[in-house]
């Protein structure tokens, strides 16, 4: 963990995606722009437009003087977006929670309401976080295949957004879902067998607060894939409640493997869906898996810098 002195974030970078977690924008820049104005800090905006909006970004930070910070308004999608552009560069990464899930943001103990999260603007730590390569794909929270992917697959196509439209399509695909056998090679060992789904976790807690890794940290130089094995209908109450209670290893149909390398393989496919940080991917199998120790800058706030399974 770094501190940084209050003054040392002059120039900033807000990135916003206006169509994040359905939440009116409409005052968002005079807001923050104000917000930063008041505290001596200079406020420049980036907006995504849905295309081509790493490769504008990697662009403008190539290009221009290098901000003192990069904030990532928006989901996980645009945190993850953002976190891309600066791995490995000393440029740390700022998170204004706006979208539907906000599952990195929870983990890292930012506040969800905004005035809260500006202040990291002028109030913070800084931690290094480890982040993952998932089949070439940059991803930094939670990767996942099977049941899961396909939901936020789904939810991607779709017109409504927030957790409503996701349990409404969890429930009508869970019926005819059919689960995929997986072969697990890690520098750790090997596995076989059958899966419900399948997370590869950085993080800890799911946007939906389901809490697929408990207990482990961002930046422990390690990541764990999390499986679910297939579970008949009356086992659904007790497992949810065990990942909504933090207790994922106490179950049957649960099982975790801790590693820092991964090759996985779906039987009898040649490409797999992904979901990473929230994004579906459909990508050739198997999808290798590499872990690059802590090479993002991310701010947290001072008091609350350990992520908050942990307290
Ligand atoms: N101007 C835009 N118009 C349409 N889509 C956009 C625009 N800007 C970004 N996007 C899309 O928004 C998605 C990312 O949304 P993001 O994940 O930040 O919010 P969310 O899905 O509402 O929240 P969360 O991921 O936390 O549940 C990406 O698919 C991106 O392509």
């Amino acid at each position: 963990m770094q501190n940084a002195s209050p003054g040392s974030l002059r120039r900033l970078l807000f990135v916003l995606n206006p169509i994040s977690g359905d939440i009116d924008k409409s005052q968002l820049r005079a807001t923050v722009a104000a917000y930063c104005a008041e505290r001596g800090r200079q406020a420049e905006f980036f907006e995504t437009t849905g295309g081509q909006d790493l490769a504008r970004l990697q662009t403008l930070l190539a290009t221009a003087p290098p901000p003192d910070a990069v904030f990532a308004a928006g989901g996980d999608g645009t945190v993850s977006m953002v976190a891309e552009a600066l791995a490995g560069s000393p440029v740390p990464l700022g998170i204004l929670p706006l979208g539907s899930g906000n599952g990195l943001a929870k983990d890292l103990a930012i506040p969800l309401v905004l005035n809260e999260a500006l202040a990291l603007t002028w109030q913070h730590e800084q931690r290094q976080l480890d982040t993952l390569r998932v089949g070439g794909q940059f991803a930094v929270h939670l990767a996942d295949m099977g049941f899961n992917a396909r939901v936020v697959q789904r939810f991607n196509e779709g017109d409504v957004r927030g957790p409503g439209a996701y349990v409404r399509i969890a429930t009508q695909e869970y019926p005819s879902y059919k689960p995929a056998a997986y072969c697990i090679e890690t520098d750790e060992g090997t596995w076989e067998g059958e899966a419900f789904m399948l997370t590869i976790a950085n993080a800890n807690t799911f946007g939906s607060n389901v809490v697929i890794n408990p207990d482990r940290e961002l930046d422990d130089g390690q990541f764990e894939i999390c499986l679910i094995a297939p579970f008949p209908g009356l086992a659904a109450p007790g497992l949810l409640y065990r990942l909504y209670t933090s207790n994922f290893d106490d179950s049957d149909y649960t099982r975790r493997l801790s590693c820092r390398r991964a090759r996985i393989a779906v039987a009898g496919a040649d490409d797999v869906l992904v979901q990473l940080d929230g994004e579906p991917y459909t990508m050739p199998c198997p999808v290798e898996i590499s872990l690059q120790p802590r090479n993002l800058r991310v701010l947290v706030p001072p008091a609350t810098a350990v992520a908050p399974s942990r307290q």
